[in-house]
């Protein structure tokens, strides 16, 4: 069978259920209105247009590069369309340009339309699925769905029918059977690529979008697993969406589900249109696909520069001639073969076509879409990012649970080291080294829950892009949720130490001391929280906070007392900086104050606990054990506080003057390059003749 004959096949797949249909009525970013019932003749489906985009990228040294050169090209609502193109062909710098998500140090000039309107997307306009599934491990699919539904549908809504709307949706993904299922972790063996791809896509469709970007859905996936998620997606298609997904290397099966092809390679079109089209347009310009291939094999090994590489190997082993090999595409360069495809397309009929559509696609007025981001009160996102965090941690074994039993263990230890420590002379410097090693090391192992705090940073930044919540519900259900699992973990390892060491007799004293470390650890916590923001890498953000916690150490006061630091640097500002100082005093305060020590011989002085705090450890006696608590709880604001203003702070910088050089670069190079003006002429916009003028074939 000639595989390149195989047609766009449009695999008739079943559309929405009438009950997700009729459910997904009522959403208001799926339909239109406010919360309300969306009217049935309104038409709320999504028209893309795109003309001349012209993207630059400027490096640290200012260098620029083109990433897209002039690209058009239009999607409707009912049809996938697929950008396709080697690696490095500009299939994501497309996507995230059309999603309005272009990286920061890119410029970009040509216009985009929304339903007849000149309108760069902002986020949460159309659903965007990345690559990686960032999901949490711990939860099972009904619930990572359900609490998606919860932070994103109207709080009015009633809760049958946002479990309604969350089993319809299990149902469209095709996920009934793993329903039940955790989706899995380093500790949890849960779903399959295929499975987590598709819940991915199901928590974008959840508010019913009417546009829907995939980044390389199929990526990673087995070829039968690539079919179902694609055939989800010409489902998805079906129901009146507009559907634009990067794909790197699709199976036959899968291109055949395909409506509209674009076609890249460095960043410019080889051909937009239908699959069919582009069969013939590539016999027409020289480069028939030949029998048994791939259609879309053939098309990216035509435009893939790798290839010429492969191809030299090949000629020096089988030390073969140009004329000698059969298909065309062998015997010249690809850097030539895309020259010929690109001047080959732009004075197509193909393009012709494109053309006309895009200027039809663009003057085709439609509802202004809303944000697909989410309907809920902030208090409801709040509550339901508190309970998914909180059950997340209470499953997750190496988030607390872990550190808890090493906990445990360390003080046992520190337990039996100091055992019944009394009140002699020498009980003073044990007390110190034993309440340091408690304030200092326990809070320090804090650290050890990084990995589990990033996977949630990772989350959240995904959640966030899409418009899901904000910085402040997160920090507030981040915060919460870890409340009682800190206090828990103060709470067993002070009940430990304090009682097996005696330190100062009473409740109240044991009650402070715990209540001291429960803040110790909160605050390493919050301290990670921003370091993970800074350094999302979880190695590097390990050593980070490590490098921090070590310095903070050793100005607390015990490695070298407060009045022997160097005042430059060391005391001012550092030794005030850390929290570790706040926490050892306070500590110190609790336990001297009040206690005698001396060692029973006669004639030989007691030492008040207050001379030690003043003179041995040079407390400062001004600033109570409470005001030292305190100053903790206020520093665990400030770093959540911190976290907040580096994500915002992130979120808005524009780099200015970097941004305005490289616009000016990228204009110029646009409009003094002759021969990038002449290799991407733009398309022409008038309307198509009758007949088309299909370019002349390339004869080798
Ligand atoms: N923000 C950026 N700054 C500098 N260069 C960039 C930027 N974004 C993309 N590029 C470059 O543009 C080119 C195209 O990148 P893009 O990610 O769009 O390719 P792709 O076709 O999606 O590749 P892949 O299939 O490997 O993901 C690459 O060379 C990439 O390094």
């Amino acid at each position: 069978m000639d595989s390149c004959a195989a047609r766009s096949s449009n695999v008739a797949v079943g559309g929405l259920s009438p009950l997700s249909h009729a459910l997904w009525k009522t959403i208001p970013g799926g339909g239109g209105g406010d919360g309300g019932i969306v009217p049935e003749a309104m038409d709320v489906s999504a028209r893309l247009a795109w003309r001349d985009l012209f993207v630059t990228a400027s490096n640290a040294r200012g260098e620029v590069q083109v990433l897209l050169h002039r690209l058009s090209g239009y999607a409707e609502p009912g049809n996938i369309t697929a950008i396709m193109g080697p690696s490095g062909s500009g299939k994501s710098t497309l996507l995230d340009t059309l999603a309005g998500r272009l990286a920061k140090n890119t410029t970009l000039t040509g216009e985009i339309f929304l339903n007849g309107r000149k309108k760069q997307l902002s986020y949460g306009v159309a659903a965007y699925v990345t690559q990686d599934d960032t999901l949490i491990g711990t939860l099972t699919v009904r619930e990572t769905i359900a609490f998606s539904a919860n932070l994103r549908l109207p709080d009015r809504m009633p809760a049958s029918k946002k479990r309604a709307i969350v089993e319809s949706t299990i149902v469209e993904m095709g996920l009934q059977e793993s329903a039940d299922t955790a989706i899995g972790n380093w500790h949890l063996r849960g779903l399959s690529g295929g499975e987590k791809r598709r819940v991915s896509i199901a928590l974008e469709i959840l508010t019913r979008p009417r546009l829907l970007f995939l980044d390389e859905p199929t990526s990673g996936l087995d070829s039968a697993s690539a079919f179902f998620v694609t055939q989800t997606l010409k489902n998805l298609a079906r129901d009146g969406r507009t559907v634009i997904a990067s794909i790197h290397q699709p199976s036959s099966e899968v291109f055949e589900l395909f409506d509209n092809l674009c076609l890249l390679s460095q960043g410019k079109l080889i051909y937009f249109g239908n699959g069919y089209g582009a069969r013939e347009f590539f016999a027409d310009a020289g480069f028939p696909c030949p029998e048994l291939r791939n259609p879309s094999d053939h098309y990216l090994r035509a435009v893939n520069a790798d290839f010429d590489r492969v191809q030299a190997t090949l000629r020096g082993a089988l030390k073969l001639k140009d004329l000698e090999y059969a298909d065309p595409l062998d015997r010249v360069s690809t850097s030539k073969v895309i020259a010929i495809l690109v001047e080959a397309f732009q004075s197509s009929g193909y393009a012709m076509m494109m053309a006309a559509k895009v200027h039809e696609v663009s003057q085709t007025k439609g509802v202004v879409l809303q944000s697909t981001g989410s309907h809920a009160s902030f208090f409801m996102q709040a509550a339901t990012l508190t309970l998914r965090s909180f059950k997340n941690m209470t499953r997750d074994m190496g988030y607390y649970w872990l550190r808890l039993a090493i906990y445990v263990i360390l003080n046992i230890g520190i337990g039996t080291l100091y055992f019944r420590i009394g009140t002699d002379y020498g009980s003073i410097s044990a007390r110190a080294a034993c309440m340091s090693y408690v304030g200092g090391f326990l809070t320090f192992m804090s650290i050890g829950g990084f990995p589990s705090f990033v996977e949630d940073i990772k989350v959240f930044s995904r959640e966030r892009l899409n418009g899901h919540y904000g910085v402040a519900a997160f920090i507030i259900g981040n915060t919460l949720s870890s409340l009682p699992f800190l206090l828990l973990i103060a709470l067993v390892s002070g009940g430990i130490s304090y009682n097996m060491v005696k330190l100062h007799p009473g409740v109240d004293h044991f009650f402070y001391f715990v209540l001291n470390l429960f803040a110790s650890v909160a605050a390493v916590e919050s301290l990670m929280m921003t370091v993970a923001s800074l350094v999302p890498n979880f190695l590097m953000g390990i050593i980070t906070g490590a490098g921090i916690q070590g310095v903070f150490l050793l100005v607390a006061g015990f490695f070298r007392l407060p009045d022997d630091l160097p005042k430059f640097f060391w005391k001012y500002p550092m030794s005030y900086i850390g929290f570790h100082m706040y926490s050892l005093q306070g500590m110190y305060e609790n336990d001297f104050r009040g206690l005698e020590f001396g060692n029973k011989v006669p004639g030989l002085p007691t030492i008040p606990g207050e001379f030690v705090l003043e003179d041995v450890y040079q407390i400062n006696m001004a600033r109570s054990k409470w005001w030292n608590l305190g100053i903790i709880f206020l520093m665990i604001l400030a770093y959540r506080l911190l976290f907040f203003l580096v994500i915002k702070f992130a979120e808005n910088v524009r780099p200015g003057l970097s941004r305005v050089i490289a616009k000016s670069k990228a204009n110029l190079l646009l409009r003094n390059n002759s021969a990038l003006q002449t290799a991407i002429r733009p398309v022409t916009h008038s309307p198509p003749p009758k007949e088309l003028k299909v370019a002349p074939a390339y004869t080798p």
